[in-house]
């Protein structure tokens, strides 16, 4: 189905220049989750059995955040999942990267820094622009090929995302591979049966255009979560606590309360709202109360057992279920058991399934579920909703172009 040439189609003993997205929450410096670099050492790991030289490039965060950081304990946390050491130097472009670059033997690896720090990567150009910055004509001639891995970061019109593929012989990592196959066969209902949608978590922006433009993609949508709870407003019910003083509610429904109220009318047959309700009672444990007892009085944490129970039917009954969001804080163990219901009845079902969200990917690595059960976790968060809602991923087209 990809009409990009992949890894499989790269020689051996390559000097490959890979872009990888290990973007990650940041907290004191150190890390915080390393999903992303054990899903792209399993590219590299096949990457090195070929006896390439792979010279690595990622960012993390952006200028003026305080999660934008050198790369430095990226390479030690990217070692650890390689078994192997990996080298990094403090520079992109200049003479030190290029040196330690022309150094490399087959089988080695090397990090650059973070390539944000590069002023040619971030303003959003077009790849014909990107293509003739500083950045990609110097590192372009010290390479054989490039990778593109980075499916995560493919939303952004960057130089080390669509500048490298414009002049350089250019592959599609595994991730990337991966990403694209999954999240493709969403949108082009490639399914014999129903196709369910589990939307949850707490961005509305991102989930009213996932309502708006799947129409013949999916039969049903579960809605839960602050999302599940706006449509519960708008059906009459008095939900809507802000959860810690956030404004993550009254701010949403503001904003959208219009196109929630839009949708729900005209699409009400293929919405399934919540009945029940979780939250969190004075002595601390959880209670759950059906739509009658509900007040914005309190914040609701998941959706409650009843609704949990007809989620995962609905999952169980389907050929395809996709996940977007939780169905509850589910963190906290106690505002789990929605999240948690929905996804053990996904793993344990024979049906294609794609799991996506960088938040709720989380909850399958929390409640020890097998990550293989699922046809596809994503670690795509920006770029899973894009490609659902049929934008266009310039990094996967400016792959393509090179077909
Ligand atoms: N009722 C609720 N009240 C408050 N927070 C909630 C509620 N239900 C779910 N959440 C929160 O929603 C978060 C996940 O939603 P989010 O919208 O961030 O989804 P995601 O798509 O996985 O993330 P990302 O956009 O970062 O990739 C979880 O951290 C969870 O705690
Ligand atoms: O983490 C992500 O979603 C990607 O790495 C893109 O990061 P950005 O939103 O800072 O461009």
């Amino acid at each position: 189905m990809t009409t990009f040439r992949t890894i499989d189609d790269l020689e051996p003993e390559r000097r490959l220049l890979v872009r990888i997205d290990v973007n990650a929450a940041v907290e004191d410096g150190v890390v915080q989750d390393d999903r992303r670099f054990a899903r792209h050492a399993e590219t590299i790991r096949e990457l090195l059995a070929d006896d390439h030289a792979i010279t690595l490039l990622a960012h993390q965060g952006r200028p003026g955040r305080e999660t934008f950081v050198s790369l430095e304990a990226h390479a030690d946390l990217l070692a650890d999942h390689l078994d192997r050491p990996v080298a990094f130097v403090a520079d992109t472009d200049g003479d030190e990267a290029l040196e330690a670059i022309d150094t490399l033997e087959p089988g080695d690896v090397l990090l650059l820094e973070n390539v944000r720090m590069c002023d040619d990567e971030l303003p959003e150009e077009a790849p014909d622009v990107k293509a003739e910055t500083d950045l990609v004509q110097t590192l372009a001639p010290a390479f054989d090929a490039y990778v593109g891995d980075a499916y995560s970061a493919s939303h952004r019109s960057h130089a080390s995302i669509v500048g490298f593929p414009r002049v350089m012989d250019a592959y599609a990592g595994r991730v990337m591979e991966q990403e694209y196959t999954a999240i493709t066969a969403v949108r082009e209902r490639e399914f014999d049966g129903p196709v369910t949608m589990i939307l949850g978590g707490t961005k509305a922006e991102d989930t009213i255009p996932i309502l708006e433009c799947l129409d013949d993609t999916v039969d049903r949508f579960c809605l839960g979560g602050v999302v599940g709870e706006l449509f519960l407003r708008a059906d009459g019910h008095d939900v809507g606590y802000d959860v810690a003083d956030t404004s993550l509610f009254d701010h949403q429904w503001d904003a959208y309360q219009a196109d929630v109220t839009r949708i729900l009318e005209a699409d009400r047959d293929r919405l399934s709202l919540p009945t029940d309700l979780a939250y969190e009672a004075d002595g601390g444990e959880r209670a759950e109360t059906a739509l009658e007892g509900v007040s914005k009085e309190r914040p609701f944490l998941d959706v409650g057992s009843e609704t949990a129970r007809r989620f995962a039917e609905f999952a169980s009954d389907s050929a395809a279920v996709f996940v977007k969001g939780g169905l509850g804080v589910f963190e906290d163990e106690r505002f789990a058991d929605g999240t948690v219901a929905v996804l053990t009845t996904i793993a344990d079902a024979n049906c294609f399934s794609v799991v996506g969200g960088g938040d709720t990917a989380r909850a399958i690595e929390l409640y020890d579920l097998d990550e293989a059960e699922f046809s596809q976790v994503s670690i795509a968060g920006g770029a899973y909703v894009r490609a659902l809602t049929g934008d266009p991923l310039v990094g996967v087209e400016a792959l393509e172009r090179e077909q």
